[in-house]
């Protein structure tokens, strides 16, 4: 009988490489959020899939970045902090996009640390059997990989095999985490990352990094939670962006993360929301430590 394995693994790769997409779908719930914009991964969120012999403690990091800001420098701490506590990387290389530096840089960083790294090709729905042939050929010429595994997060072609090969991996080790449990994330970090979203859409163009949300206060009521979060932008013309004519673009913003936020919690939500300016917040460490970073 094979023996019971449990341990940490994490997706790296370049911004927009799919690791977001991956976790969610290795552990089949919405937890990381996704977007077809670079780094919006901001937050560690672990996932946990529950094998009857194993179980995989998915850790989902930001990429890995120049940094320009202090922030940047902190989610670059932050992501190596969190490869060198891990048993398992998989290297999220896109299917559809040629190999580049970025690849090459994130491949020999991970190439010194103690975990297995796995090459996962990824988006391979995107791409056909030539191509996908090629790209697997070059991934073998790019480092030492323990193995490559080709994958469609979309699709769901091989998900199942790539989470088999990562388990195989794991030191043997009794469970670590209860049988029910998905994402020991707290709720409200996950609630903001919601808003956050919600606040973005549409004006990814004119905000890229300037928004950031904290969950004040959750009180559970009998009918309904009330959640009270803040937006923080840079300067007042962003503030009046994110609230819109006669604030209407707020209400959507408000409406949607309400929706979201009601299925996370399971449970009927009023969301109060206020956009506030905090000048600089992203080059001044006290206002990085209050909104969590
Ligand atoms: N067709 C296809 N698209 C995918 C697949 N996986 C991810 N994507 C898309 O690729 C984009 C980026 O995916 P993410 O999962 O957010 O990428 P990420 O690597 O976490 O990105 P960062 O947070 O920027 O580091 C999104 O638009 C996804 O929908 C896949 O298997 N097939």
């Amino acid at each position: 009988m094979s023996e019971y394995r449990a341990g940490f693994a994490c997706f790296v790769g370049r911004p927009n490489a799919g690791k977001s997409t991956l976790t969610n779908a290795l552990v089949g719930q919405k937890i990381a959020i996704t977007s077809n914009r670079p780094q919006t991964t901001r937050h560690v969120v672990r996932g946990v899939v529950h094998r009857p012999d194993s179980q995989l403690v998915l850790v989902d990091t930001p990429g890995l970045h120049r940094p320009r800001t202090l922030l940047g420098e902190r989610l670059n701490d932050l992501v190596r902090e969190t490869w060198s506590e891990v048993d398992v990387i998989g290297l999220c290389l896109p299917a559809n996009e040629e190999i580049g530096r970025g690849d090459r840089f994130i491949a020999g960083e991970i190439g010194s640390l103690k975990a297995t790294v796995i090459a996962v090709v990824t988006k391979i729905d995107l791409v056909d059997r030539a191509r996908l042939a090629r790209q697997l050929a070059q991934v073998g010429e790019l480092g030492e990989f323990a193995e490559i595994v080709p994958v469609s997060a979309v699709s769901g072609e091989q998900v199942d095999v790539l989470t088999d090969v990562m388990a195989r991996y794991l030191p043997e080790s009794p469970q670590l985490y209860p049988d029910h449990m998905i994402t020991d994330e707290p709720e409200h970090v996950l609630m903001a990352e919601m808003i956050r979203e919600s606040a973005l859409e549409g004006v990814r163009e004119e905000l890229p990094h300037s928004i950031a949300v904290l969950v004040e206060e959750v009180i559970p009521e009998e009918r309904v939670t009330k959640v009270y979060a803040d937006i923080y932008v840079e300067r007042p013309s962003q503030k009046a962006i994110v609230i819109g004519a006669g604030g209407g673009r707020l209400k959507e913003v408000g409406s949607r993360a309400r929706a979201q936020i009601e299925e996370l919690l399971g449970a009927r939500v009023y969301l109060d929301l206020h956009v506030r300016v905090a000048k600089d917040w992203q080059r001044d460490p006290k206002q990085l430590r209050k909104l969590g970073f």
